[in-house]
């Protein structure tokens, strides 16, 4: 389980977190959602312990996370932050180079899922095949926790649906994801937990499924009441 404890962060004079928690459970989806600027982005970089807190902690199963924590977790950024002269092919190298938990298998697996040519340059792909090959590359590491930022911005519906469908698949049964979002008609029905953020806190977490259930309501229909009060 990843436990964030009230974890408050300034960027100059500008507090930009004041007091988050909420935890994100191993085999669940969980999803940050507000608008930009938020926050969300630095809330993973806290996660990854890329970004210092000014206060509060985070605890990944127990443990306070460290930069040490990337034998167990992985942080898949809105960009890709691989050489662009590389080919897919050599960028799936470096990783195997560089990470020790990178399975080779289920890179090949997920090239066929998202029917990916692995002499591409990462350059000269579009949009969509970008975030796919960014995918792709955390995915294919064995860890217990997949953090991704924004993972379905600003690309087309059939990339967008293709990467929708990773979510309900092997490749991500039994990790724990979190995601962030603005846009979350998509995949609301992949999500299991929800955190809504607004203005530095959480004004509410809930689990989609039970709200479904016990109140018949979907997120969005929470978003609105919560957003609009
Ligand atoms: N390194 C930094 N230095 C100064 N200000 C920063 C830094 N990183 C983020 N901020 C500010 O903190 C606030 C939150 O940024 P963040 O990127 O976490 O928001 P976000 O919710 O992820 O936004 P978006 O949806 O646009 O990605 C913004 O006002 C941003 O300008």
């Amino acid at each position: 389980m990843i436990e964030v404890r009230d974890i408050k962060k300034k960027f100059g004079r500008k507090q930009v977190l004041n007091g988050v928690s909420f935890t994100a459970n191993k085999g669940e989806i969980t999803c940050l959602i507000g608008i930009n600027g938020v926050g969300k982005t630095t809330i993973l970089n806290a996660i990854m312990a890329l970004t210092p807190v000014n206060s509060g902690e985070i605890l990944l199963d127990g443990q306070k996370v460290t930069k040490q924590s990337f034998e167990k977790i992985t942080f898949i950024p809105d960009a890709i932050t691989m050489i662009p002269q590389m080919t897919i092919a050599e960028a799936m190298e470096f990783m195997d180079d560089y990470y020790d938990s990178w399975n080779q298998d289920r890179a090949t697996e997920l090239l066929g899922f998202f029917k990916l040519k692995q002499e591409e340059k990462i350059a000269s792909l579009s949009k969509g095949n970008t975030a796919k090959v960014n995918l792709l590359l955390g995915l294919a590491l064995d860890v217990d926790y997949i953090l991704m930022d924004e993972p379905f911005s600003g690309i087309d519906i059939f990339s967008r649906e293709q990467i929708a469908d990773v979510f309900t698949s092997h490749l991500i049964e039994g990790r724990g994801v979190i995601i962030t979002t603005h846009e979350i008609s998509d995949i609301e029905h992949l999500i299991d937990k929800v955190v809504l953020l607004d203005e530095g806190i959480v004004l509410k977490e809930f689990n989609s499924e039970e709200v479904r259930e016990s109140e018949g309501k979907s997120v969005v229909d929470v978003m609105r009441e919560v957003y609009k009060a």
